[in-house]
């Protein structure tokens, strides 16, 4: 049913000047107070019938005038089944006017379609020649149900016509009404019944289909007023205000359905507990243990009441009610209710499987109770649901991939496979996946010189492309990949003997670790050590050792260029998948039944480098997985996890934090602290022949090298590049550091053991483009494609853009020549050591790919090719529009930012420090990438504002980290 108001009694209300649209509480009033008496009439006088259920909603359109559609859905009893029926509440027919004058008035008021058709060509209803509601309907003599089960209204012949807009129409033209509520309301009121499937099916969907367009020319005769309010309403003048669309959804349900009983569905000890968020969460679970729910009471009643046992779970609500306050069932004494458990879905695990469980066992009591199937006690709610043969088997998944295997396609039968653990879900798909392996590998098995690792993880690959084109990965299966790919890291044999020339420190730490693994004790420590002092040394020889034995080790580091280093290593958050933005309560997205949990369950242990340089929420987060992987509450679910890094060097990067802040979510600040055990690596190896330069490394790390009374130290006169001019002084050092550089274009260990640091992108650009241009070769120019997303009036120019040299982006300008030293500034894939910070040497350039071999880490000398990708500015850089560049990922690396050298040795180092450094740790950063005083040159520009000389600059130490770092209480730091 539609209901339109009156227009005129609106616009009677209108005063001189006024439109509809400037007084819109006034049609929302005269609307209003129509639409409850309408109500009122439907649903309380019943003039259709008892009214079961209804929906209605309400459109404001044209020039703001509310509309309203009604869906009624009658009682059983009153139901109008038969065309006859029809007709006493619907007429499609002018009214005889000498019987109902006023109705048949009112019907040619509001009730005429049109004129439209070959009447009316340019009638708003007009949509390729064809009116879209299919006037001028058909006459016909009775009511019936048409072929699409929409009824077809008696309209007789009766030459009766009236004039409409100047055209004279007959009963082909009425619109349905009713006419009673026509009589009442003075308004377009249309009423149509929809009995069918198709018709109902239908209505629903216009009810709540989205709001209407509407396009209408509004044309203007030759000497009329510009401007005829009412001829624009009538024309159906749209305003497009989808904003004014409301819709009201009222069910009356308890006619139609008892009421719904939602039953909790939860594992043992696993209740929902409700709590603040400041509310302290130890007492929360204390007050919480053994906390009643609607499922242990329906075990506590199955053990109590022998009726209660004929019911599942679900029925229980029909025969019991559930008392929130004492928390008991208690016997049903009227109504009906009916029970629905809690859904949930096979990813859950042993959820899903309890609840197929709770759904056909009659009377359990217990969890336990439940894993009970025929005398055996089973260990998963899975196994006793297949024992129960609750659970489809695979037979048919097996019967598919037996037919398609006959066809020796193995890679069909890859995609074949992958379709069907997206579609099928089969319930043990490391079985399937064991069951035809043989097939899935075939042509990989074929090729001689492909070795039998190498086959299972093409195979892996090819199924995780297919699963991944279709929006899942093989993590989501219980497939072996990650036990499999860390089962075949290669060890590098040098790393084996890392063992026997391990210095003392090194050596008790390694010791009291492998102790830990070796007595599956849990345990987690922290190696800390200046840079140099050969913490990465000590992880290699400890997973070196830990996998010659057998045992499954996973290493980690929070930048890729540090994990390439590792064999095997992953950045810390691609291999935990720890939130981008962790937060205190985040979790790592491992699924408990994945294969990633699998491995994390299986690893005896974990190693983390650089873990100062991450949020401590993100290990937090790390912490909570595992516990709830390993089913504990032992740190890190009671695996042996290793920490490493130095707190002297840069910390996490949080976006505008103060000091306090930055500080604040550091590792040090962490829960996890205290009980962490500390070793200390104390002699630098990187620099152990110059003892001077390593102990001047070490005091600025410490924020202990004397200042001067403007607060600046003093960097050893050895070191310093004597200061002229910014100009001279700058080629200085570009000729200290890369001396005969025209000379050295293939010598590619002469490129990777020298760089420039610099603090800045901008001044590492300037940099970079002088020490190209001295490089020998041609160059070729790549220029970026610089856009902002959502810039719709081009308020950026592309100049503006150009000039932009963000964090993490290349430069606009790309200038490489052959064998220039480049860095990836993306984790492109860091798996096969193409990570952001990776160092490479350029080896050829085509218009769209730059192909590069990578010279650093344990894929040092693998070519990968590098593709132009659009890339996005970090949230951490404040840009008040969304940047993007399109470009190569990569920067020449002449010169580099200080942060970006972290973690790498550079023999012949430059530090170039225009202006002091801003950040902790960054001095320390640049001094102990380099191995001795001789080879570390630093150009610092005096400052004229301040009375800097060319040997005194800032260090930036934030001692209350070092505080922090000895003193939390119970720390059991081993020194020797
Ligand atoms: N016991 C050792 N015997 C010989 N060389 C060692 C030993 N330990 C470390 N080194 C060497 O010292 C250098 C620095 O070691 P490593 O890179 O492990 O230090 P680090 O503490 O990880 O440094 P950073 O924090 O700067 O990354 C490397 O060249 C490494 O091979």
């Amino acid at each position: 049913m539609t209901c339109n108001p009156d227009w005129k009694e609106i616009q009677n209300e209108l005063k001189p000047g006024q439109m509809a649209q400037d007084r819109p509480d006034l049609t929302t009033r005269i609307f209003r107070s129509k639409l409850q008496d309408l109500k009122d009439q439907l649903f309380k006088k019943y003039i259709f019938g008892g009214v079961a259920a209804h929906v209605y909603v309400i459109e404001f359109q044209k020039r703001g005038l509310p509309h309203a559609h009604f869906l009624i859905i009658l009682k059983t009893a009153f139901k109008i089944t038969v065309p006859v029926q029809f007709d006493r509440i619907v007429s499609a027919e002018l009214p005889d006017p000498s019987k109902y004058k006023r109705l048949h008035e009112l019907v040619v008021k509001h009730m005429m379609h049109g004129p439209c058709g070959n009447l009316n060509k340019n009638n708003a209803c007009m949509k390729k020649g064809l009116c879209k509601n299919k006037y001028p309907r058909s006459f016909s003599s009775q009511t019936i149900v048409g072929d699409d089960s929409y009824p077809i209204y008696r309209r007789r012949n009766d030459g009766q016509q009236v004039k409409v807009r100047n055209k004279y129409l007959d009963n082909r033209w009425v619109i349905p009404y009713n006419p009673y509520l026509l009589s009442r309301y003075n308004c377009h009121i249309n009423v149509e019944i929809c009995s069918g499937i198709k018709a109902v099916k239908y209505i629903y969907k216009y009810i709540y289909k989205g709001h209407d367009k509407i396009s209408v020319s509004i044309s203007q005769k030759n000497g009329e007023q510009p401007f005829d309010e009412i001829q624009q309403y009538q024309d159906g003048r749209w305003v497009s205000a989808p904003e004014a669309l409301w819709r009201i959804f009222e069910f009356d349900l308890n006619e139609m359905y008892p009421s719904v009983c939602n039953l909790q569905l939860h594992l043992e000890d696993q209740q929902s507990v409700y709590y603040k968020y400041n509310q302290n969460l130890v007492d929360i679970l204390k007050r919480n243990a053994g906390k009643k729910s609607m499922l242990t009471e329906f075990f506590h009643l199955n053990k109590s009441d022998s009726e209660a046992k004929k019911y599942l779970y679900r029925e229980i609500p029909e025969k019991y009610v559930w008392d929130k306050t004492k928390k008991i069932w208690k016997q049903r004494q009227r109504y009906d209710q009916i029970g629905r458990i809690n859904t949930t879905n096979p990813s859950d695990g042993e959820r899903y499987y309890l609840r197929i469980l709770l759904n056909h066992v009659y009377g359990p009591t217990s969890f336990s109770d439940l894993l009970q199937v025929h005398g055996n006690q089973c260990s998963t709610f899975k196994e006793a649901a297949e024992k129960h043969g609750l659970l489809e088997t695979d037979h048919y998944i097996s019967d598919c991939l037996d037919d398609a295997s006959n066809y020796q396609m193995p890679s069909a039968l890859r995609q074949l496979f992958s379709i069907l653990l997206i579609y099928c879900e089969p319930t043990n798909v490391l079985q399937l996946w064991n069951d035809y392996y043989i097939d899935l590998s075939h042509d990989y098995q074929t090729n001689k010189e492909i070795s039998s690792n190498e086959c299972i993880s093409k195979t892996l690959l090819d199924i995780n492309t297919y699963l991944e084109r279709m929006g899942r990965t093989i993590d989501d299966f219980d497939l072996p990949k990650e036990i499999f790919e860390e089962r075949h890291v290669i060890t590098p044999v040098e790393d084996i003997d890392m063992v026997l020339t391990l210095n003392i420190d090194q050596r008790n730490a390694y010791q009291e670790i492998i102790n830990r693994v070796d007595k599956k004790q849990s345990g987690m420590f922290f190696i800390d050590g200046p840079g140099g002092t050969g913490k990465t040394y000590l992880y290699r020889a400890l997973l070196a050792t830990l996998r010659n034995n057998g045992h499954l080790a996973i290493a980690t580091a929070t930048s890729g260029v540090a994990a390439s280093i590792l064999p095997g290593g992953r950045t810390a958050h691609s291999r935990f998948k720890i939130p981008i933005n962790s937060t205190e309560t985040s979790l790592c997205s491992i699924k408990k039944q994945s294969g990633l949990a699998q491995l994390l369950k299986k690893a005896s242990i974990l190693i983390w480098d650089e873990a100062p340089m991450v949020k401590r929420t993100a290990i937090e987060s790390l912490d909570r997985t595992l516990k709830d992987i390993m089913n504990n509450s032992i740190y890190f679910g009671g695996k042996v996890i290793v920490f490493g890094g130095d707190f002297r060097q840069v910390l996490p990067v949080v976006r505008r934090a103060s000091r306090l802040e930055t500080i604040n979510y550091s590792m040090v600040k962490s829960y996890l602290w205290s009980d962490m055990e500390v070793f200390s690596l104390r002699e630098n190896m990187r620099a152990r022949t110059d003892q001077l330069f390593c102990d001047f490394i070490l005091r600025i790390g410490n924020g202990d090298e004397e200042e001067n009374e403007d607060g600046l130290v003093h960097i050893p006169d050895e070191m310093i590049i004597d200061y002229f001019d910014d100009q001279t002084s700058e080629d200085l050092l570009i000729n200290v550091i890369f001396p005969s550089l025209q000379d050295k274009s293939t010598c590619s260990d002469y490129i990777m053991e020298r760089s420039i640091l610099a603090t800045k992108n901008e001044y590492v650009d300037r940099l970079n483009q002088k020490l190209i241009k001295i490089f020998p070769g041609d160059d070729v120019t790549y220029f970026s494609f610089d856009s902002v997303t959502d810039d719709s009036s081009n308020l950026y120019q592309v100049e503006f853009l150009n000039s932009l040299t963000p964090n993490g982006l290349p430069p606009h300008r790309l200038t490489l020549k052959k064998n220039c030293p480049i860095m990836l500034l993306r984790n492109l894939d860091p798996s096969n050591g193409s990570c952001n910070r990776t160092r490479m040497i350029c080896k050829s350039f085509k218009n769209n790919v730059v192909v590069a071999r990578i010279s650093m880490g344990q894929f040092s000398g693998k070519i990968v090719m590098i593709p132009r990708i659009p890339l996005c500015v970090s949230d951490d850089e404040a840009l008040p529009f969304k940047f993007q560049r399109k470009q190569f990922p990569i920067r020449l690396c002449f010169a580099m930012t200080i942060n970006k050298s972290q973690g790498q040795t550079i023999p012949n180092v430059g530090i170039y420090l225009p202006h002091n450094v801003f950040s902790h740790g960054q001095l320390y950063v640049a001094l102990s990438r380099g191995i001795s005083m001789s080879q570390t040159k630093v150009l610092i520009i005096p400052d004229k504002y301040t009375s800097t000389q060319g040997s005194y600059t800032k260090n930036i130490v934030y001692k209350e980290i070092f505080k922090s770092f000895k003193q939390s209480e119970g720390m059991n730091i081993h020194l020797n």
